[in-house]
C-alpha cells in the first residue's frame, strides 16, 4: 500500500515527508513540473524552509495506482476538478484540506463520495506545516474509514494522531476556523486587543458548533483538537495565512489584491462565501462569518464590523437556536 499525496504545497510536502520517515511508501504530486523537478533534484521546496525532502515527486497524475491511498492536500476549490481527472480510483482517500466548496457548499467527503465513491477519512487539528517540519510536538484527530490503521501508520514520536467518529464535525470545524482566524487577524491589525481576541475565539467556536449542528455534527468535536485546538492555533500563530490575511486587511491592504498576489492558499476567504450562502438558506445565525464576508467582499471597514458585532441585541450566552 502506497500513499499518493496530491499537492506539494507546505502541508502536502511536510506530510509526505513524515510518512516517508515513518517507513511508508510515498509519492508526492506537484501541479507544476518545475516544483517536482526541484524536489527530486535539490531535495528542497519553495513552500517549506530548511527541510530536506527525500520523497520522490511527480507531476503526472497517471502515476496513481488503484491500490494507493490518495491524500488530498490541494486548495479546496480545485479538489473536484482534480478528482475528476483521475484515470484510476484509489483504494481510499485521506483528506488534509480544510474548506467548503463555494458552488455547492459541500464538504470534501461529499465531493469524494460523488466522484470516487471510495472509503474516506479526514485528518485535522492544530498542525502548522512549519512546526511539523521541525518535528515539534503536534496532536491531531482522524475520523473516517480505516481510522485505527491510519492512526498507527501516521503517528510517531512528535506527531500524535487521535481518532474520533465524527467526519462531519471534523470537516466543518477545519473549514470554518479559517474564517474566524481572518477575524482574529483583523483584530491583530486593529490593535491586538486581548479581551476582544478571547471573546472572538469563544464566540467563534460557538458559531462554528451552531453551524455544525445543522449538519448532524457531534458537539464534542468542537471542543477537541479539530475544533477549539485548531481555532486557537490559527487565530494566534505567526504561521497562519488566514490570520495574516486579516491583519493585512485591517492595516489597509485591499483584500482582492492580497488574494491575487498570494502564493499560498487562504482557504477562509473562499469558504466564507459557502458559509454565508448556507447560513442564509438554512437561517443559521453566523454574525462573525457574515462580517468577515462583508469586509472581504463588500468593502466594509474592519473597525465598523467590529463595532457592529458589539452592538448586536443583548442575549443569553448559551441561547437555544
Ligand atoms: N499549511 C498548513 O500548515 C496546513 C494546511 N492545511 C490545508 O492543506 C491544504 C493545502 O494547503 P498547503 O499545503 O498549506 O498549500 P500552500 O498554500 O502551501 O500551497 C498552495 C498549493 O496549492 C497548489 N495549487 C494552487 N492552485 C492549484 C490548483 N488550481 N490546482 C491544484 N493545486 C493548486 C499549489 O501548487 P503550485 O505550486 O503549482 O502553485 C501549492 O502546491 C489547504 O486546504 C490548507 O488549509 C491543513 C493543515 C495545515
Ligand atoms: O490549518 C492550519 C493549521 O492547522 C493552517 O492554517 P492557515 O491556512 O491559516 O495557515
Amino acid at each position: 500500500m502506497r500513499f499518493f499525496v496530491l499537492g506539494a504545497g507546505s502541508w502536502g510536502t511536510v506530510f509526505a515527508q513524515l510518512l516517508k520517515e515513518n517507513g511508508e511508501e510515498v509519492i508526492l504530486w506537484a501541479r507544476r513540473k518545475e516544483i517536482a523537478d526541484l524536489i527530486n533534484n535539490s531535495h528542497t521546496s519553495p513552500y517549506i524552509d530548511e527541510m530536506e525532502i527525500s520523497v520522490r515527486a511527480t507531476n503526472n497524475l497517471d502515476e496513481l495506482k488503484s491500490t494507493d491511498i490518495l491524500v488530498i492536500a490541494i486548495p479546496v476549490q480545485h479538489v473536484r476538478e482534480h478528482l475528476s481527472r483521475l484515470s484510476k480510483k484509489p483504494s481510499m482517500v485521506l483528506n488534509l484540506s480544510k474548506g467548503l466548496e463555494i458552488k455547492t457548499g459541500k464538504r470534501i467527503s461529499e465531493i469524494v463520495k460523488e466522484i470516487l465513491g471510495c472509503p474516506y477519512a479526514v485528518l485535522s487539528g492544530p498542525s502548522h506545516a512549519e512546526e511539523v517540519a521541525r518535528k515539534l510536538p503536534t496532536a491531531v484527530t482522524l475520523a473516517g474509514d480505516n481510522a485505527r490503521e491510519l492512526q498507527r501508520r501516521i503517528s510517531n514520536e512528535y506527531f500524535r494522531v487521535y481518532t474520533c467518529e465524527d467526519v462531519v464535525g471534523v470537516e466543518i470545524a477545519g473549514a470554518l476556523k479559517n474564517v474566524i482566524a481572518i477575524a482574529a487577524g483583523i483584530l491583530d491589525g486593529l490593535g491586538g486587543w486581548d479581551n476582544a481576541k478571547a471573546a472572538l475565539e469563544t464566540r467563534g467556536i460557538y458559531e462554528i458548533a451552531r453551524f455544525g449542528r445543522h449538519f448532524g455534527a457531534d458537539q464534542k468535536t468542537f471542543m477537541g483538537l479539530a475544533g477549539i485546538g485548531d481555532l486557537m492555533v490559527t487565530c494566534n500563530s505567526k504561521y497562519s495565512r488566514n490570520r495574516r490575511f486579516g491583519e493585512l486587511i485591517a492595516k489597509g491592504f485591499d483584500p482582492q489584491k492580497l488574494l491575487e498576489s498570494s502564493h499560498q492558499v487562504v482557504e477562509g476567504a473562499f469558504t466564507v462565501k459557502a458559509v454565508v450562502k448556507k447560513a442564509d438558506e438554512l437561517e443559521i445565525d453566523m454574525p462573525i462569518s457574515e462580517e468577515v464576508y462583508r469586509v472581504i467582499y463588500g468593502g466594509k471597514s474592519p473597525f465598523q464590523s467590529m463595532k457592529d458585532l458589539m452592538k448586536r441585541s443583548l442575549k443569553d450566552e448559551f441561547w437555544a437556536d
